[in-house]
Order: structure tokens, then C-alpha cells, then sequence
């Protein structure tokens, strides 16, 4: 079979829709994530599987008959592999989520190497490759996502089971000397070499898997001087690849002028007295900056007074992990840091920080996108940051600021068009936030179209055809390289 028509089997730690226990009964919930927009349409064009952790531990949920119906109507099938809840414990918030994310985010000291957690993350990627070799063929491209599941390529093989294998990592590759913290370290390049395509976010992080990997294998050659270059172990040859994920963005820019949306935008906007408003969205957790961004808000107002009362900082938090002891301490330190500043600096008719912990329907946070006048991006960290992307999808009046942190992904495809910071620069922040409020309706009008034009261009659509391919084809030169940030000698 030709190789870029073979049925596609994507593994991920979530599948495309989730089984939810809401009141004591389960039920359904679809996906809305960019990966299920951009994968869906390829697994129902192609014929393909989509194969995950249902979401459910309960061993007495029907979780096949829930997903049949779903399956139907998705017009692709689904596979589930059940996890106890003890293996969830170990391999999603033990392993993946208290070893690898803040490791790969570069926050060593947040990690907890926990030996059983290892274990239990080895059985259950063993458990996904036993999925993955029942419901495929010779045939199949088995695409993994994520640093959930980084041994499957190297289980199936084991197993003696053949098959073409993509990994994409949506999370940073850190650099070897923090990599080489991981008392697993040597496991975990061992496992991901065994893919035949191994993809990144960025060129630096591809480059720290390749140097990694020279480390423990100093043979190892690579090939090539675009996004795509061929790596050879001696006993392994593979490709490596830089595809910085995206958006749908004609769905966000589309949602952004329907009239319900725009009268939305404008109530929001009148409710906040027509002051500038910033905003911040991001997921709950330690790796988006959300306390430091605070504290550069109140930078801005000691730095610049004569902004007090002229703006607005919006901070949506979307809850997560809430179980996690971490991520319970966080949220009080954002409760506490927020009560101070507004403490400090409002007055009768205005406070600064407007903080909203909850989960947003996908048509509120598109209104709060349209109306932000700046858009404040700064994690410590992140493998790409979609909400760079769908802020300048959502700003149809091509009128906004993206201010961005130079350590997420997207800093290095957007940095000709936004402000870049370090978001540990509390002052260069609150200057960057100064100057965007004062930017002239022309500059601001020249980035902002510079980013839609790259966003809409580098859509995710695009995003997955140059992974599946750059998987294929014979030709490494058609993929140029992608960029990679410019630090400011500041
Ligand atoms: O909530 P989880 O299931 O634990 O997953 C964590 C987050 O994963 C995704 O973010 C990562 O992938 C993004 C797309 O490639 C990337 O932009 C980001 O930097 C990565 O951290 C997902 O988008 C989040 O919603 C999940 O919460």
C-alpha cells in the first residue's frame, strides 16, 4: 500500500471523548481539543482506530457499550485500555505528571522519583502496546502521542511485533543536563529511538533529543539541515523532526465574528468600562506563570501609576489535576496574591485583577479573546501554548498585542510579530505591558496581521500533514527548518 494512504491508529493517553461521571451516572463527553479536530476527519477519510484510557476506573461501567455509540457517529473506531485506579495513580499522576511534566519543563526540584511510579508506568505502557498489537496490522501507521506513553514502540518490538511507528511530544525535550536527572534516563531514550519518527515542538527541543541520545551513544550520526534530519545509532536509524503544533483557525476566527459572539465581546467589554483589558488564560498549574504574572501586574502599577484605573487584568484559571497536592497549594497562592493586589491598589469603582477559576464554554473564552486589548502569554515553560495561537486567531479587529514568554514553543514561530519576555523579568514584563498599552494603532495593526497570516498558513491541519509526511517521504530536503527563538540581550 502506498505509505501515506495506510490506515492511521493514533494512542493517546485520552481519547477523543471521555466517560464522564456526572450525579452518579456516566456519560459521554466529546473531545474539543485541536488534535481531535485536526486527527478526526484523517481517521474517517482513511479508516482508522483511536486507542486510549476510557477515563473511567470503575470496573462495573460499560465503557464499550458508551463508546460504540460515540464510535458510530464519529464514523472511526475507538479502543479503550482500562486502567485501575491504582495504575492511574502511578502512571498518570505518579509518573507522567509528577516525574516527566515538570522534568521536560525544566523544574527539577518539583519532581518526585518515585521507583513504584516507574514500575507502574511500565506495566501500563506495556498494556497500551498489547492494545495497540491486537486491534492493528503490518500495514497501519501507529502514531503515539505524548509522554504518557513513550514505550510503546520499544514494547511492540518485544513483543516481536512489527509496525511503522510516529511519536510526537507535545510537551519540551530539556536540555541533557537536566535530562540526565532522570534516574530513568537511559530507559527512556532506549525506548523512544525505537520509533521511526520521533517529532518535537521545536528545533531546540528535537536538538536536546539528539544530543541526549549522543550522550549515551556518542556514534550517533545525524543527517540533513531541515525540520526533518535522520539519526543513526549503529544499530538504529530514525527520523527526527521539528512540527511546532497549531490551531483551527478559521473555527476560532469564524466564532469570533458570529453575532452572538460580537455582542458577547462588547458586553464584556462595557462591563470592564471600556479599560484596556489584559488577559491571561491558562490551565491551573506551576509551568504557566500565573503567580509571577501577577506580581508584573503589580510591577506595572507601582512602575507606571499613571495606569491605575486604565486597565484591566483578567486571569482565567481552568481547573486542573485538583487532586494534586501542588496544584491545591498553587490555587491558594493565586487566591492570596490576587487579595493582595487588588488590596493594594484598587478603589471604589475599580480593582486591577479580575480572577476567574473555572472552566470556560469554548464561546465565553473566544469573547474574552476578542476583547482583550493585550494578550499576556508568559508560562515559565511549554511545549507550544495554543492560547498565543487562538488569541490572534480570535482578534478580528487586528488590534491586539501578543506579549509572549521566550520558553513556550510558539516563541519561536511568533517572535517577529509579538513582544517577547522572560516571565521571570518582572519589570521587563511590566514595561512590555506599558508599551503595548501605549503602541500606535498602526504598529499594533502590522504585528497583529503578521501573526493571523502565520497562524492561518500554519494551521493544525498543516501541522499534521508535514508530521505523516515528513514520516514518508523520500525527501527530507522538502521540509525546511523551523525557526528557533532569538534571546534579546537584555
Ligand atoms: O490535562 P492532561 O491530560 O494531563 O494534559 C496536559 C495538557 O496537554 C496538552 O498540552 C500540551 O500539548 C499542547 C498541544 O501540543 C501544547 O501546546 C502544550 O504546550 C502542552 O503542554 C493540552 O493542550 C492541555 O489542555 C492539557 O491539559
Amino acid at each position: 500500500m502506498e505509505p501515506g494512504l495506510r490506515r492511521l491508529v493514533v494512542v493517546s493517553n485520552r481519547l477523543p471523548a471521555a466517560l464522564k461521571n456526572e450525579g452518579g451516572e456516566w456519560t459521554v463527553k466529546p473531545g474539543a481539543g485541536g488534535l481531535v479536530t485536526a486527527l478526526a476527519p484523517v481517521l474517517r477519510d482513511r479508516g482508522g482506530i483511536w486507542i486510549g484510557w476510557s477515563g473511567a476506573s470503575d470496573p462495573t461501567v460499560d465503557v464499550d457499550g458508551l463508546l460504540g455509540s460515540f464510535s458510530a457517529k464519529a464514523g472511526y473506531e475507538l479502543r479503550t485500555v482500562q486502567l485501575t485506579e491504582e495504575e492511574v495513580r502511578g502512571y498518570y499522576f505518579g509518573f507522567s505528571n509528577e516525574v516527566i511534566w515538570p522534568l521536560f519543563h525544566d523544574l527539577q526540584t518539583r519532581c518526585h522519583f518515585d521507583p513504584g511510579y516507574w514500575r507502574t508506568y511500565l506495566d501500563v505502557n506495556f498494556k497500551f502496546a498489547e492494545q495497540v498489537a491486537r486491534h492493528t496490522g503490518k500495514e497501519d501507521y501507529v502514531w503515539v502521542h505524548d509522554y504518557h506513553l513513550m514505550h510503546q514502540a520499544f514494547f511492540l518490538k518485544s513483543m516481536g511485533v512489527k509496525r511503522n511507528t510516529g511519536f510526537f511530544l507535545h510537551i519540551p525535550f530539556p536540555t541533557p543536563d537536566i535530562f540526565m536527572k532522570l534516574p530513568w534516563r537511559w530507559k527512556i531514550i532506549q525506548a523512544l529511538i525505537e520509533f521511526d519518527m520521533v517529532g518535537f515542538q521545536t528545533t531546540q527541543d528535537r536538538d536536546n533529543f539528539v544530543r541526549c541520545v549522543r550522550h549515551f551513544i556518542p556514534e550517533c550520526t545525524t543527517e540533513g539541515d531541515g525540520a526533518v534530519v535522520t539519526v543513526r545509532t549503529g544499530s538504529r536509524e530514525f527520523r527526527a523532526g521539528a512540527f511546532p503544533i497549531s490551531i483551527d483557525f478559521n473555527q476560532f476566527a469564524n466564532l469570533a465574528t458570529r453575532e452572538d459572539i460580537v455582542q458577547k465581546t462588547f458586553k464584556l467589554r462595557e462591563a470592564l468600562k471600556h479599560r484596556k483589558i489584559i488577559l491571561g488564560v491558562d490551565r491551573l498549574d506551576y509551568t504557566k506563570g500565573i503567580p509571577e504574572r501577577i506580581l508584573a501586574i503589580r510591577t506595572l502599577l507601582k512602575r507606571f501609576p499613571e495606569l491605575t484605573g486604565r486597565v484591566n487584568f483578567v486571569q482565567v484559571a481552568v481547573p486542573s489535576r485538583e487532586d494534586v497536592e501542588e496544584y491545591k497549594d498553587l490555587r491558594d497562592e493565586i487566591d492570596l496574591l490576587v487579595g493582595r493586589v487588588n488590596g493594594e491598589f484598587s478603589f471604589p469603582g475599580w480593582v486591577p485583577v479580575h480572577y476567574h477559576y473555572r472552566n470556560l464554554q469554548r464561546e465565553d473564552l473566544v469573547a474574552y479573546y476578542a476583547a482583550a486589548d493585550i494578550a499576556l502569554v508568559t508560562p515559565l515553560r511549554d511545549g507550544m501554548n495554543l492560547v498565543a495561537k487562538e488569541y490572534c486567531a480570535c482578534n478580528a479587529s487586528e488590534s491586539g498585542v501578543l506579549i509572549l514568554s521566550e520558553f513556550a514553543g510558539a516563541a519561536a514561530q511568533m517572535q517577529d510579530y509579538a513582544y517577547l519576555v522572560n516571565p521571570y523579568d518582572l519589570e521587563g514584563v511590566a514595561r512590555a505591558v506599558n508599551r503595548a498599552f501605549h503602541w500606535d494603532k498602526v504598529d499594533r495593526r502590522r504585528m497583529m496581521v503578521g501573526l493571523r497570516d502565520h497562524v492561518r498558513s500554519h494551521n493544525i491541519f498543516w501541522w499534521v500533514d508535514s508530521f505523516l509526511q515528513a514520516s514518508f517521504s523520500t525527501n527530507l530536503g522538502d521540509f525546511p527548518p523551523v525557526d528557533t527563538v532569538q534571546f534579546e540581550k537584555i
